[in-house]
């Protein structure tokens, strides 16, 4: 399928043909860091390769380390080679690109280091934007805004964009949002979350709210459950340290996952506005049925990787990736939540995720009701719409349909399938491109709100707390598996069944 008219949209040299170019300055706080080499710097090349960017741009890294312009550039150029796809790389742009690219060494644990140099790069027109990207640990999140605050650096055009983890409970969260609502307000903060960035994510919207055929049948009379996988393949890998005090649960659950959720679950927002789009999905993160400890004993799996043998080679368990003797940690979950509204009553949404599966692959699978009576000798299997939202983006209706091959009338599963990147004939543009942009332009649409995030942390906080209790006992699972039988039983109990190997 070839999406109608899309060809005469897609420019040969790659720009995107809605955006114009934006001047700005963009402070990076954490310029040298994982996330900045490997996600920022490359999202900012593409845009600026595509046009989005203006030549009279500040990029300005801060962090540190003592480096000058001329190192920290150097850095940015071997980020940019071991990071842009090979196809989009190309020597002249990167030099232009790394003209735009600045750094400035200050440590935004210490009040009085010298902002000087930072501010004599940022313009003095109060109408430009200005970003400051808080990409280091979530402790200086607050001392950064402060800093920033006290140097008076806080114009009608500026935001702060705050990565994730905003806390690892609700108290901590509120300590940050006050701590940084004490010099920006509301609409001037960020908070990222790169699903948010993810194309596939944003046409959930698309769908729904496009596609009346979808639309009149996303309830609870025709949808009987919905399943949203996000399954990796990688272990732990350098991120240990992060990663064994957070878990599955606030590592992918209350950010990522709770907005895949809240978007196919919301209500059609009266307007594609900030606002209007996040009080709908704050009514879904306030509408999930709080989970007692009965319900976390009953209704979640939480269960860590052991040694195992993906593609038939030997991978070290999570305690030897680790390099602990003991820990206590998920790597994997699955939680059967509910959604108390009108539109969602007795439908159970499953939620799972985990590190060292058997694959990588996110999906949102929405499966129809029966029919209700069967005049075929075959029972029909319950139509599928499978989001694939990475990686072969796209997205998949099964059918039963009549089997040519059959005299009699047997029924066979057929399949519509639309995959995006053939049918829009385009590059995918990697999450971070979109955010970035969003933020310089002062969209928050794809953002969250202090609200969502509360939200989301007041009904994982039962099930962190059931579980340091025990309450729901750890399991293991071997590396490159599909997580512990027990998930499956999850489903089973209701009548249903994970579906696996979609890509
Ligand atoms: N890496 C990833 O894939 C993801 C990261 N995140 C989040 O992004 C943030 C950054 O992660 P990541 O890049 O992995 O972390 P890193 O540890 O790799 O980088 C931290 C950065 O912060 C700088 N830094 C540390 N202390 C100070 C200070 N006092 N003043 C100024 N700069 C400082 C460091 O440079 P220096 O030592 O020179 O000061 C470094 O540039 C974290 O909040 C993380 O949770 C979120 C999603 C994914
Ligand atoms: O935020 C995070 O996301 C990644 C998974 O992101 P994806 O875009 O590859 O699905 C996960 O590996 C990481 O642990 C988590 O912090």
């Amino acid at each position: 399928m070839d999406a109608a008219g899309s060809s005469s949209k897609i420019q040969a040299d790659g720009k995107r043909a809605d955006s114009e170019a934006v001047a700005f300055d963009f402070v990076i706080v954490g310029a040298t860091g994982d996330l900045t080499m490997r996600k920022l710097l490359p999202a900012f090349y593409e845009c600026f390769r595509r046009g989005q960017i203006d030549r009279t741009t500040k990029i300005i890294g801060v962090a540190r380390s003592d480096l000058s312009i001329q190192d920290y550039r150097v850095k940015a150029e071997e980020a940019l080679r071991d990071f842009v796809a090979a196809d989009s790389y190309d020597d002249v742009t990167v030099r232009d690109f790394l003209g735009l690219v600045h750094y400035v060494s200050l440590d935004m644990s210490d009040r009085a280091t010298d902002w000087s140099g930072l501010i004599s790069l940022l313009s003095t027109n109060g109408g430009r934007p200005r970003v400051f990207y808080v990409a280091t640990a979530p402790r200086l999140y607050v001392p950064t805004a402060d800093a920033i605050g006290h140097n008076k650096l806080i114009t009608e055009s500026t935001r702060i964009v705050l990565e994730k983890p905003i806390g690892t409970d609700q108290a901590t969260a509120a300590e940050i949002n006050d701590g940084v609502g004490r010099y920006f307000t509301e609409e001037q903060i960020f908070r990222i979350d790169h699903y948010l960035g993810k194309q596939t994510v944003q046409n959930i919207l698309a769908l729904r709210f496009a596609n009346p055929i979808l639309e009149r049948v996303w309830n609870t009379d025709s949808i009987a459950h919905v399943q949203i996988t996000a399954a990796e393949t990688v272990g732990v890998g350098k991120r240990g340290p992060y990663y064994d005090n957070a878990g599955a649960l606030r590592d992918m659950v209350q950010n990522h996952l709770l907005q895949v959720l809240s978007l196919v679950a919301m209500e059609p927002p009266t307007a594609f506005s900030a606002m209007d789009l996040r009080d709908e999905k704050l009514k879904i993160l306030r509408a999930l049925k709080p989970m007692s400890d009965h319900d976390i004993a009953t209704d979640t799996v939480r269960a860590q990787y052991g040694e195992g043998h993906p593609n038939g080679k030997l991978a070290p368990g999570y305690l030897e990736d680790l390099g602990a003797p003991t820990s206590t940690t998920e790597t994997y979950l699955a939680i059967r939540a509910e959604i108390r509204t009108a539109r969602w009553a007795g439908v159970p949404f499953y939620i799972r995720t985990g590190k060292r599966m058997a694959s990588k692959e996110t999906t949102v699978v929405v499966e129809f009701r029966p029919q209700p009576w069967a005049i075929f000798a075959d029972n029909p299997e319950p139509s599928q719409l499978v989001l694939r939202i990475q990686p072969n983006e796209g997205v998949s209706l099964s059918l039963a349909s009549k089997d040519p091959a059959s005299e009699q009338y047997r029924l066979k599963e057929a399949v519509l399938d639309v995959d995006y990147v053939k049918a829009f004939n385009t590059r995918y543009p990697d999450s971070y491109e979109d955010l970035l942009m969003a933020a310089v332009r002062g969209d928050q649409v794809l953002f969250i709100r202090r609200d969502e995030v509360e939200a989301s942390w007041r009904w994982i906080e039962p099930i962190l707390r059931g579980w340091e209790k025990n309450i729901r006992p750890l399991e293991t699972y071997p590396a490159g598996t599909q997580g512990p039988a027990s998930s499956d039983q999850l489903l089973a109990r209701d009548g249903f069944v994970w579906k696996e190997n979609i890509q």
